[in-house]
């Protein structure tokens, strides 16, 4: 097997704001605030939607507004007309942004302290608030937000975020109060969580990452403390750790063309476990995902005794009782779709729960786990080598599993999926817009657990679209994670590969036309199989 650990961020780091202000710390020699100005001036002259229009270039009190004066600098320099609107006392600037403000003045430039109402942008270029802003924006800051909002949409033009869209909160993604919703972002040093989950996708728009000479693996050093790092802190051992940003390449040791010299026992015996009255069809679309993506057996145990002997449109699914799916030799199983509440499905998870074999949770068994705390004592006792869990929660099921509410979820993801890793000792996507993916320390390679006994291995999944907000998608995503551990995978790449892969089918179906209004879960099925066919074939080489 490829040694290569996946849980070590790689190319794509996401990078929590203390970690981003070690690293300037580390780089406090070098130029950043130039460079910074200077990428975002070259994007925003391309950006711009009429040459002929001036570019609205709003300056905040920190360091996002230093950029922003660096920028306009640049464009000025570059014979494009700015206006330039800021209200940052000079004496409270640091000393790069003090400097890049009288750069600004020096070169013929004037500042405004409103924005005009008249003049039509050909851009406009947000530079009020990076990764220093942790509440609601203040007056002026809300107003001028609202109008540059109105007048892009007026202007037809577009917006350009400087690091992060001002109010977007960079480490969680959360919105605050008078956010601006960008078109563009353009992030310095390294690429932020926030932009991926949660609000981030909707305000960010497309985000381009700008390190600024400084190297992509610069980030180990001031996570893991460099000496030029800030002396360590009693709050360090609360430091997120760096995640990464789901891409193939994350899973690819695991996309194993199949030996010519293959049979279906090979390939594993996936069960699901659920289909209760009423919900059956929830167990067929998990059993139907599983077989198609590619199990060698599929069994599908419906609660429901009215359920159907056969699924006729996969007449290859065998159809069973719950309890007798329990008795059936299984390399993997994934309980909860359609699974109901009552005694029986209790019953039967608390069996489940025993099984020696990779278990995928999601819907009602989450829920029961959350009602019954001895169902969660089972949860978190199985033995992650041998019996490794896998939870799928969203937002609403996690928020039963932390018994909080959903905004408090929804306020910080990535915590809340570390939190359920770390209690339930398990592997944890938090779905939604960025699914959160956590895995519990130790599991899968090295990863050790961050100080404060949270998971330090986490990611955050940019694939998937709104389409996805439909019924049965959960089961199908159930389905394609129990068929990959029943092919072999382990569980940290096999639901990482499951989740990226069911939102890239999503996406193809989207980008021929079927959604996302309308796109059904059952539709992602054959185009989540042709693409790990194809990322299979892609990969020959690391076979
Ligand atoms: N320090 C460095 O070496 C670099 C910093 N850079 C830029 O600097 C930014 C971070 O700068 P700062 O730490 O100064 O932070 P910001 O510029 O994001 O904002 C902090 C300032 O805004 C005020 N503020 C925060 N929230 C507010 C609110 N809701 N309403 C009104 N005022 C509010 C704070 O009191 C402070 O004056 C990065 O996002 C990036 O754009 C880049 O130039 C790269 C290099
Ligand atoms: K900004």
């Amino acid at each position: 097997m490829d040694t290569r650990s996946p849980r070590l961020p790689g190319t794509s780091p996401l990078l929590p704001a203390a970690l981003l202000r070690r690293l300037e710390a580390a780089h406090a020699a070098q130029p950043l605030m130039a460079r910074a100005g200077e990428a975002a001036a070259r994007w925003a002259e391309q950006l711009r939607s009429d040459s002929a229009r001036p570019v609205l270039v709003l300056a905040g009190p920190g360091n996002n507004g230093g950029d922003a004066f660096v920028c306009a600098t640049r464009l000025r320099e570059a014979d494009i007309d700015v206006v330039v609107v800021s209200r940052a006392d000079p004496a409270r600037l640091s000393a790069d942004a003090h400097a890049a403000r009288q750069a600004f003045l020096d070169g013929g430039g004037a500042i405004a302290a409103d924005i005009p109402v008249a003049t039509p942008w050909g851009l406009i270029v947000d530079g009020l608030f990076g990764i220093g802003l942790a509440r609601d924006l203040a007056a002026p800051y809300a107003a001028w937000t609202a109008t540059a909002q109105a007048q892009a949409r007026r202007d037809h033009c577009p917006i350009l975020a400087l690091d992060v869209p001002s109010g977007l909160d960079a480490d969680t993604g959360r919105a605050w109060a008078g956010a601006l919703q960008a078109t563009h972002t353009l992030t310095f040093l390294a690429d932020k969580p926030g932009l991926h989950t949660a609000d981030g996708p909707d305000l960010a728009g497309a985000v381009r990452i700008a390190e600024l000479g400084v190297a992509a693996t610069a980030w180990a050093a001031a996570a893991s403390g460099s000496p030029n790092r800030a002396a360590s802190t009693a709050d360090d051992a609360h430091l997120l750790p760096p995640g990464r940003l789901l891409a193939p390449a994350d899973f690819a040791p695991w996309l194993k063309p199949r030996p010519k010299n293959s049979h279906k026992g090979r390939n594993g015996e996936a069960g699901i476990l659920g289909g209760a009255p009423g919900m059956t069809g929830a167990a067929l679309l998990a059993g139907r995902a599983a077989l198609v993506l590619g199990a060698g057996r599929t069994f599908v145990g419906c609660l429901d005794p009215q359920a159907p002997a056969v699924d006729i449109v996969h007449p290859e699914l065998m159809l069973r009782r719950g309890e007798a799916l329990l008795a059936t030799p299984l390399s993997a199983l994934a309980v909860g779709p359609g699974l109901g509440q009552d005694d029986a499905a209790r019953r039967d998870l608390a069996t489940a729960l025993g099984l020696a074999v990779p278990l995928v949770l999601d819907a009602d068994a989450l829920n029961l786990v959350a009602r019954e705390p001895q169902l969660a004592a089972q949860v978190a006792a199985r033995n992650p080598g041998r019996a490794p869990t896998l939870l799928t929660p969203h937002p609403a099921e996690a928020a039963r599993l932390l018994a909080c509410d959903t905004a408090a979820i929804q306020a910080d993801r990535i915590a809340a999926a570390r939190t359920l890793a770390a209690r339930f000792n398990a592997h944890v996507a938090l779905k939604g817009c960025g699914t959160v993916l956590a895995h519990p320390p130790g599991s899968d390679g090295n990863d050790p657990a961050n100080p404060d006994g949270l998971p330090t291995a986490w990611a955050i999944n940019p694939s998937g679209n709104p389409g996805m907000s439909t019924a049965g998608m959960g089961d199908v995503l159930s389905g394609i994670v129990v068929a990959l551990l029943a092919q072999g995978w382990p569980p940290g790449p096999a639901l990482e590969a499951a989740v990226h892969l069911h939102g890239a089918a999503a996406d193809a179906l989207v980008a021929a036309g079927t959604g996302p209004v309308g796109l059904t879960a059952g539709e992602t099925i054959p185009a989540a199989r042709s693409l790990l066919n194809r990322w299979v074939g892609a990969t020959l080489p690391l076979g």
